[in-house]
């Protein structure tokens, strides 16, 4: 468990001083994913490389498993510090040294045996899925590889915290879902707990159990993936969902609804967690004396399970409408007539 107790950072320039975190206090989980998300600017770099002090706090506590990192000298900190592993966003490899020469790097300063490095380095570029470059130099591989060698490195020590210092912000989509999900699959194996930093919501949506938002150097709003998702409280949260789920406005045009009107109702249904799925659907159809058109949906799929919206046109007897609805209520997904013809 990490415990981060009114975590501040003051720069000082010449002319005024800039609070980047500000009076910051969270729990992290022992094997969680955590994510913190905010616009450029609101001090997330700044918070994450407080953790492990590659940032020194002006105040505050951060506590990693009951030890205050906060409280160490320069020499137990290097040794804490193993414990932590970082990847970063532009992966920041040694140029000059092969895969498995920049995965053994670490292994080499906390003074591993030669014999117990080959193992370990086979074993981590296994695990990362790098099998077959661990003769290339880091020119030679794509930026997804580049990033596989950054987390085989950061693991080299078994760390029991990874922090992700916007780790996919350069890849490209397909990319980086193959990078967060090499970091589910880490952090399931290996009980990993996992801190990450981002502004993309979909890693947050793809990733993370919990989730805090940060804006000028605070938490604004935190909580489990699915609650803030579904219920967003501050404006800026409800911006980051929109890059996700897109408006709720846009979800449905005027046109549209007028469009399946004509006949039947238009319903909306919510689904939270693992109800989300298509199932219902067609026990109603079997079920009910109704017909189903679905004109649009919008259903993710996060850690906590799946959420989204789905709109459908159902026409029938309007009592057989009213005992789908019912069935469709009773199953936990919330049902909304938003029109009928
Ligand atoms: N070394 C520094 N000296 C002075 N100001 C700094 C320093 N590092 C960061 N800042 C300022 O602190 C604030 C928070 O920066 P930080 O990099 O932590 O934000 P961020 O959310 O990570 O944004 P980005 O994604 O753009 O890096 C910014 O106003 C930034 O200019």
């Amino acid at each position: 468990m990490i415990v981060i107790d009114q975590l501040s950072k003051i720069f000082k320039t010449n002319e005024h001083e800039l609070k980047a975190v500000d009076d910051l206090s969270l729990s992290i989980e022992k094997g969680e994913i955590f994510g913190v998300i905010g616009y450029s600017g609101a001090g997330k770099s700044t918070f994450i490389r407080l953790i492990n002090r590659l940032e020194e706090p002006t105040s505050g506590t951060v506590e990693i498993e009951g030890q205050n990192i906060t409280g160490l000298a320069r020499h137990d900190l290097r040794v804490k510090r193993q414990e932590i592993g970082m990847i970063f966003q532009h992966f920041n490899l040694l140029w000059s040294r092969t895969v498995e020469e920049n995965i053994a790097f670490p292994l080499e300063i906390a003074g591993t045996s030669k014999a117990n490095i080959k193992v370990r380095v086979q074993e981590l570029i296994d695990l990362v899925g790098l099998t077959g470059k661990e003769k290339n130099y880091p020119s030679q591989l794509s930026g997804g590889q580049k990033q596989r060698v950054g987390i085989a490195r950061a693991l080299a020590n078994k760390p029991k915290v990874l922090l992700c210092d916007e780790a996919t912000s350069a890849l490209d989509p397909e990319t980086t879902d193959s990078i967060l999900a090499l970091l589910v699959d880490i952090n399931e194996k290996l009980g990993l707990t996992i801190i990450l930093i981002t502004h993309e919501m979909h890693v947050i949506q793809k990733i993370c159990h919990n989730v805090a938002v940060m804006e000028a150097g605070r938490i604004v709003e935190q909580g489990n993936v699915l609650e803030v998702f579904t219920h967003p409280k501050k404006p800026v949260t409800k911006k980051f969902v929109e890059q996700v789920m897109g408006k709720p406005n846009d979800e449905l045009t005027d046109d549209l609804l007028i469009e399946h009107i004509s006949d039947g109702h238009v319903l909306k249904l919510t689904f939270v967690k693992e109800t989300a799925n298509q199932a219902i659907i067609s026990e109603v159809a079997k079920h009910y004396d109704v017909d189903i058109n679905i004109i649009q949906g919008n259903i993710k799929q996060t850690q906590e399970g799946a959420y989204g919206s789905l709109y459908l046109q159902m026409t029938g007897d309007l009592s057989a409408v009213e005992q789908a609805m019912q069935f469709i209520r009773s199953t936990s997904v919330d049902v909304e007539v938003i029109a009928h013809g």
